[in-house]
């Protein structure tokens, strides 16, 4: 053999084989060495946690434990955790408040010591960041707030939505209108029987939606409406892509849902440029949060600032998506816990018939008297948070409390396990018992259902506003239980949300 020719052999065998070691000695590192040493880093700071396996983490075992978890409803109580997040559950009993875990080769701190949870949230140093949010939900959140990491463009658009929801007192008849609408359907439902089933959650969920659509678009509300349903679609085919590994570029290939993902995105682009063009010409001062955010505001060193119409766009597509589905599961659990205790049903009842007198309609003063409402939907938001869990990734290394966790560790400060916590609620901490809020906050971060810190809910007040008042007005008119036809079967799917809906029993309260 010619000895160019074993030249070009040898050159043939070895170059592919040199790149397959490579790639090989890559991944080794990253997926067996990088982990081990990070491993290291935090036992050594007595933080434990389930032994890593390459390429997958501990994914398998969260998906296994939710599948499980999820096959079964569970008995009628409030003791939850095991079902909603079974692998934190399982987990942390085994290795204490704090451990870690993985997500493939990304190290992730599950965080229930209420300190350190406060200390991560609290810190505007930029050593600790909100985590990207997965590349699919794009379409859905655009460049709006949720999906901003931080930075002066956060900033901008912060400032922006703060000044639109100061309104939220404003939008009172709007709820009450959607409120009203919501229960005359129900009054065409009961069809003057005694007693009527419903299921719940889907009515709260329509209300959210049509209070958001009222105060997102204003008079042009019923067009919202429509852009709504369509962002409502893009929320199911975006929720499909989080349950399915993430493989980068995927997004863009035409599939078929993909291509139903574009054709949403586009539709609702589109229309809500029509509304802002439409806004722009019209003479009216509207206060809906469409026009608002499309203002311009004066900053701090008096200077003129505004969103271009693309981010306005965008904002108005992450609020529906913010607000819809925390609000409606909200209305939902806060709904159960009353049908579970009617002793607060009736002291509740009594309060509102109290303060809203002659049948009249709640206003922003009505609402600060509904004080026994305020302890029931702080007690419901302690037990049921929408959110159960704030995600943070550290950009760089960092002390929180006693543990030095290394930068690009994610942050999993868990809600729902503090909410619960024995130390800081006691040993009824499992109860509905909303008596508890008369006492002063025992820690800043003992209950944080609206986060805390400068990414804080933004919608908080709407959001409270919104449930005091329908709530205020179904209590008025009806007393419920619970049907026999309900299955408690909480769980987390972006949001705590009943897996079955909630059936309730309804009785008309004669005017
Ligand atoms: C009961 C109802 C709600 C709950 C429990 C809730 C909960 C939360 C939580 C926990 C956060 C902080 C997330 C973090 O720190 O990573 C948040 C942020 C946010 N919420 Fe809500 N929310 C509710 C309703 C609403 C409503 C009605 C809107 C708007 C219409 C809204 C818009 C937002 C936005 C835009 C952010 C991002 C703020 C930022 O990053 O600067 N939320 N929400």
């Amino acid at each position: 053999m010619k000895s160019s020719t074993l030249q070009r052999q040898v050159m043939h065998f070895f170059i592919p084989l040199g790149f397959a070691v490579f790639i090989l000695a890559k991944l080794i590192h990253s997926h067996i060495w990088v982990p081990r040493k990070i491993q290291l880093h935090f036992r050594k700071q007595g933080i434990e946690g389930p032994e890593h396996r390459p390429i997958v983490g501990n994914s398998l075992d969260i998906r296994d434990l939710s599948a499980r978890a999820l096959s079964k409803p569970m008995l009628l109580s409030h003791d939850i955790l095991s079902r909603v997040v079974p692998f934190y559950h399982t987990t942390s009993a085994l290795y204490g408040k704090n451990f870690l875990f993985w997500f493939g080769n990304k190290p992730r701190l599950a965080v229930y010591d209420k300190d350190i949870i406060k200390d991560a949230l609290l810190n505007t140093n930029g050593a600790i960041e909100r985590t990207k949010v997965n590349p699919s939900a794009k379409v859905l959140l655009g460049d709006g707030l949720i999906a901003l990491a931080g930075g002066e463009k956060w900033a901008l658009h912060r400032r922006m939505a703060n000044q639109a929801f100061k309104s939220n007192w404003g939008w009172i008849p709007e709820i009450v209108a959607s409120t009203d609408q919501m229960l005359e359907k129900w009054e065409t439902e009961r069809g003057g029987k005694e007693e009527f089933e419903l299921e719940v959650s889907k009515e709260v969920h329509l209300l959210t939606a049509d209070i958001l659509s009222r105060t997102a678009f204003g008079s042009s509300f019923e067009e919202g409406k429509q852009i709504f349903e369509n962002q409502e679609k893009l929320m199911a085919l975006t929720s499909l892509a989080f349950r399915s590994i993430y493989i980068p570029g995927f997004r863009f290939l035409p599939t078929r849902k993909n291509l139903e993902r574009w054709r949403l995105e586009k539709k609702v682009h589109e229309s809500i440029r029509r509304l802002m063009e439409m806004n722009g010409k019209r003479e009216e001062n509207s206060r809906n949060l469409l026009s608002l955010m499309m203002s311009t505001y004066k900053n701090q060193d008096g200077k003129e600032e505004r969103l271009r119409p693309d981010e306005v766009i965008d904002e108005c597509k992450t609020f529906y998506v913010a607000g819809k589905e925390t609000s409606g599961n909200f209305m939902s659990w806060a709904l159960l816990c009353l049908a579970m205790h009617p002793e607060w049903q009736i002291k509740a009842r009594e309060e509102v018939t109290r303060v809203l007198k002659n049948n009249k309609a709640p206003t922003a003063e009505d609402l600060n008297e509904l004080k026994t409402i305020m302890l029931i939907t702080n007690e419901t938001l302690r037990l049921y948070p929408p959110i159960v869990m704030l995600t943070r990734e550290t950009t760089r290394d960092i002390r929180l409390g006693k543990i030095d966790v290394l930068a690009g560790t994610e942050l999993f400060l868990s809600q729902i396990a503090v909410h619960r916590d024995p130390e800081i609620w006691g040993s009824d901490a499992n109860d509905f018992n909303p008596s508890r809020f008369n006492e002063p906050k025992k820690h800043l971060a003992s209950s944080f259902p609206f986060g805390l810190g400068p990414r804080f809910c933004v919608g908080q007040s709407l959001a409270l506003v919104e449930a005091k008042v329908g709530l205020a007005m179904i209590i008025k008119n009806y007393s419920f239980e619970v049907s026999p036809t309900y299955v408690h079967a909480p769980m987390h799917l972006m949001t705590l949300r009943p897996q079955y809906g909630v059936q309730l029993r309804f009785r008309k309260i004669p005017s």
